[in-house]
């Protein structure tokens, strides 16, 4: 497995990878409409829009892809977005992975935070890689997200 820069021509396989995703594991703690609102929110051409103004990257195995993220500068901090990994290979450290290199990229190492608006199924996961709830009270803002943050200088 590698981990590259997302180029457009993955968007249509990347678009379903995520649908996937959010209708096989996302499924499992949000209603179907909202779920439907995900999915549609990474379409192949919302996919590009987002690739063009984040850092965005895929882990990709021969042709099948794995998993994805990206990062975006907001003000003085880093916000990720749209990290999935293939409903066929969760627990494989994947995330992780992912999630090292969007901390490595420059629009985190020249951010104060990293902040995670995370997902009620990936709250876990960013708690083990050490984010923090935002205040340290764990708030589900909307019914829908976390706000989680890591601080660089901790
Ligand atoms: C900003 C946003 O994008 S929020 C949206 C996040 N994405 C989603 O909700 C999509 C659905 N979920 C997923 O795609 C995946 O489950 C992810 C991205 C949350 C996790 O990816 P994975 O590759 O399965 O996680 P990975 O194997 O790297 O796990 C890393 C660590 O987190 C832990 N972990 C992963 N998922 C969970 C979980 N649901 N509950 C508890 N711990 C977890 C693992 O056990 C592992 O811990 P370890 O240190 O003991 O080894």
């Amino acid at each position: 497995m590698k981990i590259i820069k997302f180029e457009d021509k993955y968007s249509n396989s990347l678009s379903q990878m995520i649908s996937d995703t959010i209708f096989e594991i996302n499924i499992k703690d949000y209603p179907l409409e909202d779920m439907k609102c995900l999915a549609e929110s990474y379409s192949s051409e919302n996919i590009v829009n987002i690739s063009n103004s984040s850092n965005m990257y895929i882990a990709i195995n021969n042709s099948e892809i794995l998993g994805c993220g990206a990062v975006k500068k907001d003000k003085d901090n880093a916000v990720v977005l749209a990290i999935f990994v293939n409903k066929n290979h969760l627990n494989k450290n994947i995330g992780r992975k992912i999630m090292d290199i969007i901390e490595n990229d420059e629009i985190s190492k020249n951010s104060n935070k990293i902040i995670v608006p995370a997902s009620i199924t990936a709250a876990p996961f960013y708690e083990r890689l050490g984010y923090k709830y935002k205040g340290n009270k764990k708030v589900l803002y909307n019914d829908d997200i976390y706000y989680m943050e890591k601080s660089q200088y901790l």
